[in-house]
């Protein structure tokens, strides 16, 4: 599937690494002089909070290219991503620009925060395919998309964003701003008044936001969290209990206060003084990852947004594994993570184990042992282990592992890997017997004639003698070795 990002600004720079690191290239265009760079430093930072979130070997990622014009980065698109600025002439003259040079068969998604696809659509020529696709900072992590349009497009676009591990929400209606840009906007026409008249600083409203409700509503969101807090009767008491305040004049919602230079100035102010010690990309790594941290308890729990996070791992876990070029295989390779390096500045000591079981993994994909085939009740554990760690890898290094199939019979297998660096030589290597067994009575039970046929044509190509360590332990330390 061809993507097309047209804007790579905060916005389209997110889509961009998202659509990446999913393994798609991006062809871009944005005329900003340093739009490379940024794209790069976003993309960089996807790329640690992915590392971070996933535990199952990440796709091979995709490729920027760019474009020197709008029809360019178009020309064979399937999928068009606009984020340039929120202006409806650009926005009408960039779509005019893509529909000029598209295939007629592509869509176009704009990420646009307020306008509705009937304004996007004036004047298009294909307005059907033109849909509202609004996402929400930052792209590459948080999964929701407002999907606004309807009819064809908006289902082939949903399709696509579910693809990249998003959460699509198809918001029958048009109206302006969508759904979560008016509940925002209320909030922060709030708190643009308590900050006007003296109230509160951005500081403590943020505190209250982050050390209260802003923690409920990153997994149960609005009407979940007022449920409980009506207690045994539930929304109904909340409903009963708070309902009248709603008509007491608490809030400023109909109303802005005066931007003027004078409370830009204040707002500007506290904010430098709130964050100002941090770059914005040290705070996007920050934000990054206590988003990791939240995203990981909610998979724990499976709920909200873990449920994404372990739909988009099966689907990694899933991924086809290419056919091998000879004996021994090599099925997998990786590249070591900045956060996989500990305290001694090279690959902490359980990744080479992590390595080895996504390798172990590509391994049994290639035998038939696949998602489809677990899905039977039946699956290969683990039982034993046994890693040599031979030399460094910093981060960045390619690794590449080589797997040999040492021994098998009805119920057992057993592996060897070696990973390798770039140059060819050992990093490290590990040895592994792994059982048959039936996932639900929890014990070792024959492989079927199909997987043991697999295993048996392996076996007939591993003609070479076992490396010497095969089948050996850590070696004893002998007390005439260690007086020596
Ligand atoms: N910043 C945010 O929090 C969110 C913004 N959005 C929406 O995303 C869209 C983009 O907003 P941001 O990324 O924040 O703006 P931005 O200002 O960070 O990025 C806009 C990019 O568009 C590029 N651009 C300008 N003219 C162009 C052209 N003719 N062709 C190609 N690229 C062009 C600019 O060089 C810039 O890199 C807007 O519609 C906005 O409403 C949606 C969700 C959140
Ligand atoms: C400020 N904003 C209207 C551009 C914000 C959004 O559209 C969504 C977000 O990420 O908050």
């Amino acid at each position: 599937m061809k993507i097309a990002a047209i804007g790579g600004g905060v916005i389209g720079g997110g889509w961009i690494a998202r659509f990446v690191l999913s393994g798609h290239d991006v062809t871009v265009f944005d005329p900003h002089p340093e739009a490379e760079r940024i794209v790069g430093e976003v993309l960089a930072n996807a790329t640690r909070a992915w590392q971070g979130l996933f535990q199952a070997p990440l796709p091979r990622s995709g490729r920027v290219v760019w474009a020197s014009s709008i029809a360019e980065a178009v020309a064979d698109a399937d999928y068009i991503q606009e984020s340039v600025p929120e202006r409806l002439d650009l926005k009408h003259r960039i779509i005019a620009e893509i529909e000029a040079a598209a295939p007629a068969s592509a869509i176009i998604g704009s990420s646009t925060s307020g306008f509705k696809p009937s304004e996007l659509r004036e004047a298009a020529r294909h307005p059907d395919r033109i849909v509202v696709a609004h996402p929400f900072n930052p792209v590459y992590l948080l999964p929701v998309v407002e999907v606004v349009g309807g009819g064809a497009a908006a289902q082939r676009a949903s399709e696509i964003l579910t693809s990249v591990g998003m959460k699509p929400v198809r918001i029958a209606r048009e109206i302006d701003a969508h759904i979560g840009d008016r509940l925002l906007e209320a909030i922060w026409r709030e708190a643009l008044w308590l900050v006007n008249d003296g109230i509160a600083t951005t500081e403590e409203i943020d505190d209250i936001i982050r050390f209260g409700f802003g923690l409920r509503w990153a997994q149960m969101g609005l009407f979940e969290t007022y449920r409980i807090a009506g207690g045994e009767a539930g929304m109904r008491h909340f409903l009963g209990q708070f309902g009248p305040a709603l008509k007491w004049p608490w809030t400023k919602l109909m109303d802005v206060p005066d931007l003027d230079d004078a409370l830009i100035d204040r707002i500007a102010g506290q904010s430098d003084a709130q964050s100002g010690a941090h770059s914005i990309r040290e705070l996007e790594r920050i934000r990054d990852d206590n988003l990791v941290g939240i995203f990981q308890a909610l998979k724990a729990n499976d709920w909200g947004v873990g449920q994404t996070v372990r739909a988009q791992e099966a689907a990694f876990y899933a991924r086809e594994v290419a056919a091998p070029s000879g004996y021994p295989l090599e099925l997998h390779q990786t590249r070591v993570a900045g956060g996989w390096v500990d305290y001694n500045g090279h690959m902490t000591e359980f990744r080479y184990l992590q390595v080895m079981g996504d390798a172990t993994d590509a391994f049994l994909i290639h035998i038939g042992l696949d998602a489809a085939y677990r899905a039977q009740g039946r699956s290969a554990y683990t039982v034993e282990t046994h890693i040599r760690h031979i030399a460094e890898v910093k981060a960045g290094e390619r690794l590449t592992v080589r797997t040999r199939l040492l021994g098998h019979d009805q119920k057992r297998f057993r592996l060897h890997h070696a990973i390798l660096r770039d140059d060819g030589t050992e990093a490290a290597t590990g040895e592994h017997m792994l059982l048959h067994v039936d996932t639900d009575a929890g014990r070792a039970v024959p492989m079927p004639s199909l997987l043991l046929a697999a295993l048996d044509r392996i076996a007939a190509q591993d003609s070479t003698p076992h490396p010497e360590h095969a089948g050996q332990g850590v070696r004893a330390i002998r007390q005439s070795e260690a007086i020596a």
